[in-house]
């Protein structure tokens, strides 16, 4: 394909992006599948179209001194424009010159002259002159803000819960890339034995010290690789191992998922159990229960019993007190994912974090009743925030004066957590930066 092509499939793709909030890595993936995009263009795209979403801000930041009516630009000009500075200021791989001239024929092609010149006006200018400096930026908060391309408020938010240091160290992994990491099905492969076959098709490798099922992947595709096509592995962050490990559900047991599409934890749960006993599987939709019952077939699991289910009325399903085992991986605002699915960053508010946190704790209120007692549940979410995290685990608890934290729980912590700056009394936080993990909440409850 014509680089030419490519990229104004790019421009594409990030005005949808723009539009239908939320579903960039779901969006990219159909776009590259349907339009049967060359593996070497797949990679390039990939790469120009998140990071692009990634660094929004600051590249708006970067393109304000240069356009002097920015509310008349053309959705599609502003996406051309963002795609550009990008690659000029972020990317070694295309000469100035070449990311300019391919710009200037993208807005010719979808334009017209016009639009073409004021684009070449806008790129050369930037060349010439330079970038704003952001070091110029007084206020700690909207400095690191702008660099790192994260909203203000969220930043001042995070700045107020976890102290400036780990916010700015969280900003900054926010835009790396983490290592790729899988789960090898235990009742099907040795983590050994996958990691022979794939270190024999030269993948580099590390086991993870979250999970004894978990490998990490600095080199390789495995989407690529028999073991991925026949179930051997699945592909999942060390972050959601850990909350199944913590959630330590043996053979025989009864254990219900409360929240549990795609289906990552729950899979996991049926290998950790020998696919002996039962799961009970939830999840709002029916057609997210069939996700699930699909990824379990993948990986030749039957002990799964995925339903649709409101988690808040599993009460008319259930009796009370007849689960071993139950997992409330909550809904929340995402804000532990932003590497993988950078555009949440920008779409969600406030607002958002106060809705989401009412749900959480309805959630666990409703399906507490149906933990045996001296049962266990874990509450986790893939955020950072205490609002939907520790403010959650300790309103629920104030009101459930039966169910506490598991003491036990944190000594069951890999002993590389244990120390870790997430630690608190109500549960562990992880962020993105301690480990190369998602951004990842859980702890540990137990009814007595
Ligand atoms: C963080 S995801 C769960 C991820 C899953 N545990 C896994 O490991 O693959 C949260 C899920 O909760 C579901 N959900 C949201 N509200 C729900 C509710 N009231 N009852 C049940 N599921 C709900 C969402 O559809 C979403 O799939």
């Amino acid at each position: 394909m014509q680089n030419f092509l490519v990229r104004e499939t790019i421009v594409d793709l990030l005005l949808r992006i723009e539009q239908d909030s939320g579903f960039s890595h779901l969006l990219i993936d159909h776009e590259i599948k349907s339009r049967n995009i060359p593996p070497k263009d797949e990679a390039l795209m990939t790469e120009i179209v998140y990071g692009t979403i990634q660094r929004k801000l600051t590249v708006d930041y970067y393109l304000k001194p240069f356009i002097h009516s920015a509310k008349k630009l053309q959705q599609w000009v502003r996406m051309l424009l963002r795609m550009s500075v990008y690659q000029m200021k972020f990317l070694d791989k295309v000469p100035d010159h070449a990311i300019i001239h391919e710009a200037v024929e993208i807005a010719k092609h979808r334009g017209h002259k016009g639009i073409a010149s004021f684009v070449n006006g806008v790129l050369r200018s930037m060349q010439r002159r330079g970038v704003p400096d952001t070091a110029e930026i007084e206020d700690e908060a909207e400095r690191l803000a702008i660099e790192t391309s994260h909203p203000q408020w969220l930043v001042k938010r995070w700045i107020d819960m976890y102290g400036y240091e780990m916010t700015r160290d969280m900003c900054h992994a926010n835009l790396e890339r983490k290592p790729a990491s899988i789960r090898i099905q235990p009742l099907k492969i040795t983590r050994e034995t996958a990691m022979d076959e794939l270190q024999e098709l030269g993948f580099e490798l590390r086991k993870s010290h979250f999970s004894n099922q978990g490998i990490l992947i600095d080199q390789g595709n495995i989407l690529r690789t028999r073991l991925f096509e026949q179930g051997y592995v699945t592909i999942q962050d060390q972050s959601s191992m850990l909350v199944t490990e913590m959630l330590n559900a043996k053979p025989g047991m009864t254990v219900l998922d409360a929240c549990s599409a795609p289906g990552g934890k729950v899979t996991h749960t049926a290998e950790k159990m020998q696919n002996e006993g039962l799961i009970a599987a939830y999840d709002l939709h029916a057609k997210k229960a069939k996700q699930i019952r699909k990824k379990a077939a993948e990986l030749d699991l039957t002990i799964i019993d995925a339903k649709p289910g409101d988690a808040r009325k599993l009460q008319e399903q259930h009796e009370k007190e007849s689960f071993d085992r139950i997992l409330v991986d909550a809904p929340c605002t995402g804000f532990g994912v932003i590497r993988g699915k950078p555009d949440i960053k920008y779409h969600k508010e406030k607002e958002d974090i106060d809705r989401l946190a009412r749900i959480q704790l309805d959630i666990l209120e409703h399906v507490a009743p149906l933990l045996k007692k001296d049962g266990r549940l874990i509450y986790s979410t893939c955020t950072v925030d205490r609002a939907e995290n520790n403010e959650v685990a300790e309103n629920f608890l104030a009101r459930n004066p039966d169910f506490h934290v598991d003491p036990d729980f944190f000594e069951q912590l890999p002993a590389m957590i244990q120390d870790s700056p997430g630690c608190s009394e109500i549960g562990l936080q992880l962020f993105p930066q301690t480990f190369s993990t998602d951004g990842f909440f859980l702890t540990r409850i137990k009814r007595v």
